[in-house]
């Protein structure tokens, strides 16, 4: 930065996760909080049950974020983003722990087959934020969450990745590793008070937004609140004040 320059505080959005099998209530869900949204997440729940057409038209004119995480050998995970092309998604994952070829491959098809422009981000899912220390050293690695979160983050950006999923736990260990440029979308946000669920790595809005997060992910405190529309204006609310 140049001297005489501060830094502006980063922008912190919310992404609602709209996590249901059925077509009516993500609508509903969608249109209450669109206020506080700018994006419409649709994941593995939604996308299994009523298929990409039903993804297209959830969305509708909004952006969207495809959360599949994707995770195969690479000439699957770049076959599979050819296929998604039709639903035109702003965003979409991948698991980084799928390799350096696969989110190579990611890249690639991201590039041949979306115009300039056009192209999705390419998020790496790093860790995923129901895990901690104990439950990933159970699947045979043995450094700590936070080692393996940069270790994961640093191949997945080398490798073509615009950006990375991460607790909001890694939000200040991957900006000095990585500097401000990789996107970072950060679920395992619980507003104070709100259930924790299988999450594991949580903070709340205010705190995911002091650590650097450019965008939370937020599912059950807002979809499982008595007012979605009223629970997203909070979250907003914090995030900008
Ligand atoms: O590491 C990850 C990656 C993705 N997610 C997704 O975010 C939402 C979180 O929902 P909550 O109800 O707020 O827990 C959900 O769609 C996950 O699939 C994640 O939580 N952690």
């Amino acid at each position: 930065m140049p001297a005489g320059h501060t830094r502006q505080p980063r922008q912190t959005r919310l992404i609602v996760s709209l996590d249901t099998k059925d077509s009516g209530q993500a609508i509903a869900w969608r249109d209450a909080t669109a206020h506080a949204s700018p994006m419409v997440k649709l994941g593995l729940e939604f996308t299994y049950a009523q298929g990409l057409e039903a993804v297209r038209e959830v969305a509708g004119t909004r952006p969207l974020f495809l959360d599949l995480k994707l995770h195969d050998i690479p000439n699957t995970v770049a076959s599979a983003i050819g296929s998604l092309a039709r639903v035109r998604p702003a965003m979409l994952t991948i698991h980084a722990s799928g390799g350096r070829a696969m989110v190579a491959a990611a890249r690639r098809a991201i590039d041949e087959t979306f115009a300039e422009g056009e192209r999705p981000l390419l998020l790496a899912v790093t860790v995923l934020t129901s895990l901690d220390d104990d439950a990933l050293h159970e699947t045979g690695v043995e450094s700590d969450v936070a080692d393996q979160v940069v270790r994961l983050g640093r191949l997945a950006v080398s490798a073509g990745a615009d950006g990375l999923i991460c607790s909001p736990h890694e939000i200040r260990l991957l900006r000095a590793a990585l500097g401000d440029e990789p996107v970072l979308v950060v679920p395992g946000i619980r507003p104070a008070g709100s259930a924790v669920g299988d999450q594991k790595r949580i903070m709340t809005p205010a705190q995911a937004h002091a650590a650097g997060a450019d965008w939370i992910v937020v599912g059950r405190p807002i979809t499982r609140a008595p007012d979605p529309a009223a629970a997203a204006a909070a979250i907003a609310a914090e995030l900008s004040a």
